[in-house]
C-alpha cells in the first residue's frame, strides 16, 4: 500500500475515452492520490464488461461491481467520485442524477449541451454539497499550469490569440452511426474540438484577469458528404474590447495536427495550434494543443536580448506523464478529501460553454431541442 489517501472512482459508461483515462490513472505512482476503480456501469453484457476489465489491465478486476443500469450504480455503488463518460447529450441527466444521489462528479467535456444545462447543474451542486469538474483535462497538465501561472503575467498585454484544434476524426471509413456523425450522439466539431480550442482562448483572454468576452462572429461548414448536416469547419471570433480570439476547428482536416497522432506518434515538429500575441511575447503551442508539452516563446523588443543582440526565444518544455488525462483526477480528488464542495472551474466552463451557445445560434448549428431542455 503506498500510504496515500486512497480515492474510489465509479465509471458510468465503459466508453473509448474510459479505456484511456482509468489506464493512466490506475496505478499511477506520481499522483497524490492511490486511485482506484471500484464499480462500473454498462449497457452492455457481463462478459463485454469482464473483456473491458481485461482489455484495459484493471488492477482488482475481479473484486469491481459490475451494473448494468447506470442509476443503479449512482443509487447503490459505494464510491467517492464517478467519471462520466457517455456521448454529450446524455451528460445532463446523469449529473442531475448523481447530484440527486449527493456524488461528486467528474463529467466529460462538453459538460452539457448547453450553458443552461450547465448552470442548473452548478445550483444543484451547491446545494447538495458536492464536488463536480468538467473533464477539461488540458486545464490541469503542467504546460497549461505553467502558461497561466509562470508566462502569461509576463508577457505583457495580450491582444490576440488564434487557437485551432483540427484532427481528421471523421475519415471515410467512419459509419454515420458513430457519435462523430450522429447529431442525436451530440456530433459536431464545436461541441467535441471547439471546446479545446475555446478554452485556450480562454486562459490567453481570462487567464490574468476576466473580461467580458463575447462571440462576434461564428461561421461553420458542414462535413462534406454526410447527412445531417454536421458542423466541421468552424470559425469563431471573440473579443473582450482590448483583444480579440480567433478560433477554428475541423474533424475533417489534420489541420496543425499528425495523423498518427492517435497511435501515441507524438507529432513531431507540428505546426503551433495555438498562438498567443501579447505586447512583450509570442507563445506557440505545437499540435496538440489538447495535450501542450511545450510553450515556444518568442520575446519582442530590447528589453529582452541575447548578449549577441538578437530578440531571445525560448523553448518550454514540460512533460506530461503518461497520457496525461489522469492529471484532473487529483484535483477534483483534493476537493472531495479537504472537503470543498462546488463546481470546480465553473465560471471557466461555464464561459466556454456560453461561446458555444452564442457561436451555434449564429452559424446555425442546431439539436433537436430535447437534447437542450433543462
Ligand atoms: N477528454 C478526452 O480526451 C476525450 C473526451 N471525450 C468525451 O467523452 C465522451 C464520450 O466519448 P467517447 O469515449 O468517444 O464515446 P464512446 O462512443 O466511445 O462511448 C460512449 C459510451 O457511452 C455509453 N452509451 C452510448 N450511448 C448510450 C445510451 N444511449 N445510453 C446509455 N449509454 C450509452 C456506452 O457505454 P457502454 O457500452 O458501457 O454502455 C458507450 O460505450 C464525449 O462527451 C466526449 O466529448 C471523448 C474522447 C476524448
Ligand atoms: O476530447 C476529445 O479529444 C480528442 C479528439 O480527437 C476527440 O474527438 C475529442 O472528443
Amino acid at each position: 500500500m503506498s500510504g496515500k489517501q486512497v480515492c474510489r472512482w465509479a465509471a458510468l459508461s465503459l466508453s473509448n475515452i474510459a479505456s484511456v483515462f482509468f489506464p493512466d490513472l490506475l496505478g499511477r505512482k506520481d499522483a497524490q492520490f492511490e486511485h482506484q476503480l471500484v464499480a462500473i456501469s454498462t449497457t452492455g453484457s457481463k462478459e463485454r464488461a469482464q473483456k473491458w476489465l481485461a482489455d484495459n489491465k484493471i488492477p482488482s478486476a475481479e473484486s469491481i461491481v459490475i451494473y448494468h443500469s447506470w442509476k443503479s450504480l449512482l443509487q447503490e455503488g459505494n464510491f467517492d467520485i464517478v467519471y462520466i463518460s457517455t456521448p454529450h447529450p446524455l451528460h445532463y441527466e446523469e449529473v442531475l442524477k448523481a447530484l440527486e444521489c449527493r456524488r461528486n462528479i467528474l463529467v466529460e467535456k462538453p459538460a452539457t449541451m448547453n450553458a443552461a444545462q450547465y448552470r442548473k447543474c452548478i445550483e444543484l451542486a451547491n446545494k447538495q454539497g458536492v464536488v463536480v469538474m468538467e473533464a477539461m483535462w488540458t486545464r490541469y497538465l503542467p504546460a497549461t499550469r505553467y502558461f497561466k501561472e509562470e508566462l502569461l503575467p509576463r508577457i505583457g498585454e495580450v491582444r490576440r490569440v488564434f487557437s485551432d484544434f483540427s484532427f481528421p476524426i471523421v475519415g471515410p471509413e467512419l459509419e454515420n452511426s458513430s457519435r462523430f456523425l450522429d447529431k442525436a450522439a451530440g456530433a459536431g466539431a464545436l461541441l467535441d474540438q471547439g471546446v479545446y480550442a475555446l478554452t485556450w482562448a480562454d486562459l490567453a483572454l481570462n487567464g490574468l484577469t476576466v473580461e467580458e468576452t463575447r462571440v462576434v462572429h461564428a461561421s461553420s461548414q458542414s462535413v462534406p458528404g454526410r447527412p445531417g448536416d454536421i458542423d466541421d469547419i468552424n470559425t469563431v471570433i471573440l473579443t473582450n474590447g482590448k483583444a480579440t480570439g480567433i478560433i477554428s476547428t475541423s474533424m475533417t482536416i489534420p489541420g496543425s495536427s499528425k495523423p498518427a497522432f492517435y497511435m501515441r506518434l507524438q507529432a513531431k515538429k507540428a505546426a503551433p495550434a495555438v498562438r498567443i500575441e501579447a505586447t512583450e511575447a509570442s507563445v506557440a503551442i505545437p499540435f496538440p494543443s489538447i495535450r501542450p508539452e511545450e510553450l515556444h516563446v518568442q520575446w519582442y523588443g530590447y528589453q529582452h536580448l541575447n548578449e549577441d543582440g538578437t530578440e531571445r526565444d525560448e523553448v518550454i518544455r514540460k512533460a506530461v506523464q503518461g497520457w496525461g488525462i489522469w492529471y484532473q483526477a487529483d484535483v477534483i480528488a483534493e476537493a472531495v478529501f479537504t472537503n470543498k464542495p462546488g463546481v470546480i472551474d465553473a465560471e471557466e466552463s461555464l464561459r466556454v460553454l456560453q461561446w458555444m451557445d452564442d457561436a451555434r445560434g449564429m452559424a446555425g448549428i442546431t439539436y433537436d431541442t430535447k437534447l437542450e431542455t433543462v
